[in-house]
């Protein structure tokens, strides 16, 4: 579903993300970790068209980011890890606004907003304006968003950031049944308790290289995955 071949970007002459390679599949939960300026946000970025890489490919659903980046964007529903949404708009015209760019029918969209609005309980606010409303909210506003036009794929930069107890229950539950469904989940995190219980699978970026990918049993064997993380980010630091 989302192929990373050899992704390099550079800011200036310095590499944030260096010759890395990932393929996730369909139904299943990735997740990727790395410590603060690893070059999780970079690559995310690239997958999502936001930003341009300087060598590498990264094919969605077998079309290329690069070359056909609006097919891509299409099929992919992206969470950004700070929610900076129109502020001016409600939440319902916001709604309505996304759901206009991705051409989704009246009929879907009102069945997708009451749904998830309903499930994340923000029916009730989707008449004010964003400006007033939590980080949470506006999180699980960003996230009713992403599904409105039924993504293939979700790519998330630290979504639980931010979310109550429950809120981050149904959207752990929201992504296990959207995988079940054959979709698939690429999402950054420093919450490694979650990322061990919820991902199929697993890759650790360090300052910009792959260091390690698998299945979590590949990954983590019969250790923590914080023990294994620490240790190799301890490895030649
Ligand atoms: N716009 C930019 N201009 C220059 N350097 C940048 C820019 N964005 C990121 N970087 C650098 O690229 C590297 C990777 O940053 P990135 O944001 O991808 O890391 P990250 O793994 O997402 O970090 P965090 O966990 O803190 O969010 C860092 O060294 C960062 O300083």
């Amino acid at each position: 579903m989302l192929r990373i071949e050899h992704l390099t970007k550079k800011y200036g002459d310095k590499k944030a993300v260096d010759d890395l390679s990932l393929h996730i599949q369909k139904g299943e939960i990735y997740g990727f970790i790395g410590h603060n300026g690893a070059g999780k946000t970079t690559t995310i970025k690239s997958c999502c068209g936001i930003l341009n890489f300087d060598e590498g490919e990264i094919y969605v659903d077998g079309v290329s980011v690069k070359e056909k980046p609006l097919e891509c964007k299409r099929k992919i529903a992206y969470i950004p890890d700070n929610p900076d949404l129109y502020e001016f708009m409600t939440g319902i015209k916001y709604l309505n606004f996304i759901a206009d760019i991705f051409g989704i029918s009246q009929a879907d969209r009102q069945a997708r907003i009451s749904k998830y609005a309903e499930m994340f309980e923000i029916k009730n606010a989707l008449a004010q304006t964003i400006d007033g409303y939590s980080h949470g909210m506006k999180q699980k506003l960003a996230i009713v968003s992403a599904l409105i036009h039924n993504p293939k794929l979700i790519i998330m930069d630290e979504p639980f950031v931010g979310l109550d107890p429950k809120s981050s229950h149904l959207l752990k539950a929201l992504m296990r049944e959207m995988c079940d469904k054959g979709g698939a989940i690429f999402f950054s995190t420093h919450v490694l308790e979650v990322a061990e219980k919820l991902c199929d699978k697993v890759a650790i970026i360090k300052s910009g290289k792959l260091i390690k990918s698998g299945t979590m049993d590949e990954v983590k064997g019969d250790d923590s995955l914080e023990d294994v993380f620490l240790e190799l980010e301890e490895k030649d630091a």
